[in-house]
């Protein structure tokens, strides 16, 4: 248990600003950029103003299977017993019910009864619309011109195309206004106009839009630089995927978490250093590795807390600059560091993989975003526990959760997943929020409102993830197994399922 009196330490907020500080000695916000084919350019931010080639959509089209109508031809009198207009064009049979359209079930008292003219289909080329009449349409296709809104199939009498004629019941010839079920042409975006502004993350949606656009995809876009990176990791019991497994040591998770981490938080680009518990070889590659690649940025993971073995922290306090070690109160991530090494920014977070993780997601992001704009800020959203939680009484807790759903009043609701101990990193992995729990001594009902922040958006970068860790490093890597044969899931109690009162 790392225990230390709240007090004493920085708030997630003032560490938030004293990375940003540390950032900005070497880089102004937002300072260059740099062209990449679209193909190239997933999860990056746009760095300027993506403008529209073209309308979005480029056809005025129809938004549901149905009939294009023009809506005077629905405004039928009693009196007339036909729809207005000239009366003389083609269709001009449209007639006014004034009962139940036969086997329709549809209530009568006003209904306008329309010739069918044509069917058009998604894809095929723009028509003229006949005035009186109604145009079969399906969802997609271009409205014919001269036609003003949609009816969807499902609406009219008899509820299908094949049919000459169809019966608008008066409920839907009254209500239908000019527009209905039409999308315009550049409702989404018209040419020329801003299609994505700058500061938009390539996501999901906007690879999509660039498609909708028509880039290619060794197409140009401008999106902001981000740092490069040098991440260290490792002591003396950490060794590389592929190595023998030797009593005491385990396998280095927080290399490939930084390194994919960074990837996707915009880095240009990331090398990893593996560094043993020696301090003096600790400065000796750094500084080595500092001159030869030149990096923006060093991240170091682990070797900071109170240990005997400190080297990150012990070799940055004596051979850097403006060194800075002590604690946060938040937990994971409570020891953290930062130094200038050799005019390099150097943020340093705890060993812990789910310690480093969170303190990326919630401190170095916040600083790469602001100093950089490489990466979106942390985005905090509410929802609602479905369990009770025991806070901690000086510390922000950041537990891992997933969103199950909704409440009757709409609020999203988080159950945690795993306990509260940092070493947890299976759990960690199936969460998609950070929670935040406020220091406190009662514990919070199931129901109470608390911070999250959604951390599952990671993946689209990883197809481009660069040097694996360890180049030339043995490449026979135990094979993944879904399960272990002879492990009973039924009995065993994982140590992911504990729960409360662990602050380590
Ligand atoms: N007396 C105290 N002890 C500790 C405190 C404290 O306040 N007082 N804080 C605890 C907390 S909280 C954390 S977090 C850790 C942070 O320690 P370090 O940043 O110095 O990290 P290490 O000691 O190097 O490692 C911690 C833990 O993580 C494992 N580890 C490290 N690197 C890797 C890696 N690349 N892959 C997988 N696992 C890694 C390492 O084996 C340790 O188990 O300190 C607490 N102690
Ligand atoms: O604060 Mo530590 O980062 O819990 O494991």
């Amino acid at each position: 248990m790392g225990g230390y009196p709240g007090g004493m330490a920085r708030s997630i907020e003032s560490h938030q600003r004293a990375l940003r500080a540390l950032l900005a000695r070497t880089h102004g916000p937002g300072d260059d950029a740099v062209a990449l084919p679209l193909a190239q350019a997933a999860g990056r931010v746009l760095a300027e103003d993506l403008l529209a080639p073209l309308d979005l959509p480029p056809h005025t089209n129809s938004q549901m299977d149905g009939f294009a109508v023009r809506v005077a031809d629905l405004a039928a009198t009693p009196e007339s017993g036909t729809a207005p207009g000239d009366g003389t064009e083609p269709g001009a049979g449209t007639a006014r019910g004034n009962g139940t359209a036969a086997g329709s079930g549809i209530e009568g008292g006003g209904s306008v009864t329309l010739p069918v003219h044509g069917t058009r289909a998604a894809g095929a080329g723009p028509v003229h619309h006949e005035p009186g009449t109604a145009t079969a349409v399906m969802t997609g296709a271009v409205i014919p011109e001269g036609a003003d809104a949609v009816l969807p199939v499902e609406r009219v009498d008899p509820p299908r195309f094949d049919t000459p004629t169809i019966t608008v019941p008066a409920g839907l010839a009254d209500t239908t206004a000019e527009g209905t079920f039409v999308r315009p042409v550049g409702s989404d975006v018209a040419r020329g106009a801003v299609a994505l502004p700058a500061g938009t993350r390539l996501g999901v949606a906007a690879i999509g839009a660039c498609a909708a656009l028509g880039l290619v995809a060794d197409a140009t876009v401008l999106v902001r630089r981000g740092p490069r990176v040098l991440a260290l990791s490792g002591g003396d019991e950490v060794v590389p995927a592929g190595a023998e497994l030797k009593p005491g040591t385990l396998y280095d998770a927080n290399g490939p978490l930084l390194d994919a981490w960074l990837r996707e938080a915009g880095a240009e680009d990331v090398a990893c250093l593996r560094v043993s518990d020696d301090p003096a070889l600790f400065v000796e590659r750094l500084e080595e590795a500092v001159r030869s690649l030149r990096p923006d940025l060093v991240v170091t993971s682990g070797g900071i807390s109170a240990g005997a073995f400190e080297v990150v922290r012990q070799g940055l306090e004596a051979h850097g600059e403006d060194a800075w070690f002590g604690h946060v109160a938040v937990q994971p991530g409570g020891p953290q560091g930062h130094a200038v090494f050799r005019g390099t920014p150097v943020v340093c977070v705890p060993g812990n993989p789910v310690s480093t993780w969170v303190s990326c997601e919630v401190l170095l992001r916040d600083a790469l975003a602001a100093v950089w704009g490489s990466c979106e800020a942390p985005r905090w959203g509410t929802a609602v526990l479905t369990g009770e939680v025991q806070p901690l009484p000086a510390r922000t807790q950041l537990r891992r959760g997933r969103v199950t759903g909704h409440d009757d009043a709409g609020s999203a609701r988080v159950a945690l997943v795993g306990g509260a101990s940092s070493h947890l990193l299976t759990a960690a992995a199936r969460a998609d929020v950070l929670v935040r729990i406020p220091h406190g001594e009662a514990p919070l009902p199931a129901g109470a409102a608390v911070a999250v922040l959604p951390v599952a958006g990671g993946v689209l970068a990883l197809g481009g993830a660069g040097e694996p860790c360890e180049p030339g490093g043995d490449t026979t890597r135990p094979r993944a197994r879904c399960a272990s044969p002879g492990l009973d899931h039924d009995t065993t109690r994982r140590a992911d399922e504990k729960d409360e009162g662990d602050d380590e």
